[in-house]
């Protein structure tokens, strides 16, 4: 099978956690893709969902599914998303699609994360996918001179605007051994909005896609 093929077999196994009446979180990327797509064929009565990027908007609303503000919304009993690597402690790096700061908004708002993937992001340890950095563009130069500073090599996204009217750093060569840690210390770089490593906000739940089928983990 095909990375997509597994995406939508990941995506389509989360409508089990979408039940009647609930706000749903969504959040970007081709294999959320598939999981909108799913959510429209299979018209459950929800509540209405909360976006994390325009383009999800877009495509929500592409499936006649009703989009809700974020700010008239309490906490949300479920959010689905993907991911560009989980470790097995549920943890991730997030923003290959550049979204990442408004997904760990909404992730943190849910109850619980879903998490869908194909089995290839399925990995020992964080760190092999280049580390995404929302920044404020008035300190993109800044901020990479800390980010060497910490171990890593950046390099700015090119042509890359965010959703929040950022740029993104990729970062590689970071140490991993304590995503906890390097989440929080890179958040405090001044001009730092968001980073891809989701290690206090982590997944709950797993769905990888794989050649045996869907393999769900709970934490
Ligand atoms: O974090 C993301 C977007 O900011 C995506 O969830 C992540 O990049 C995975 O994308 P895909 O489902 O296309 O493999």
């Amino acid at each position: 099978m095909n990375a997509d093929a597994l995406k939508k077999m990941a995506a389509e196994a989360a409508l089990a956690y979408i039940q009647p009446g609930m706000v749903v979180g969504v959040g970007t990327g081709s294999t959320t893709n598939f999981f909108i797509d799913a959510l429209g064929a299979a018209k459950i009565h929800v509540d209405g969902y909360v976006a994390s990027s325009i383009a999800t908007e877009n495509r929500l609303k592409a499936q006649g599914l009703n989009v809700l503000d974020l700010n008239s919304t309490g906490d949300i009993p479920v959010y689905v998303d993907g991911a560009d690597e989980a470790d097995p402690h549920f943890r991730l790096i997030k923003g290959g699609g550049a979204a990442l700061t408004r997904e760990k908004i909404v992730a943190s708002a849910a109850r619980l994360f879903v998490c869908i993937a194909d089995a290839s992001k399925d990995k020992p340890m964080l760190g092999k996918f280049p580390l995404p950095v929302e920044v404020i563009p008035f300190a993109r130069s800044f901020v990479a001179r800390q980010l060497v500073k910490l171990g890593g090599t950046p390099t700015l996204r090119n042509g890359v605007t965010t959703d929040n009217g950022n740029v993104i750093i990729d970062v590689t060569g970071l140490d991993f051994s304590d995503p906890v840690k390097m989440e929080a210390v890179i958040n405090l770089i001044p001009g730092v909005l968001d980073n891809g490593i989701f290690a206090h906000r982590r997944a709950d739940v797993m769905l990888f896609g794989s050649e045996n089928g869907v393999i769900e983990k709970k934490a």
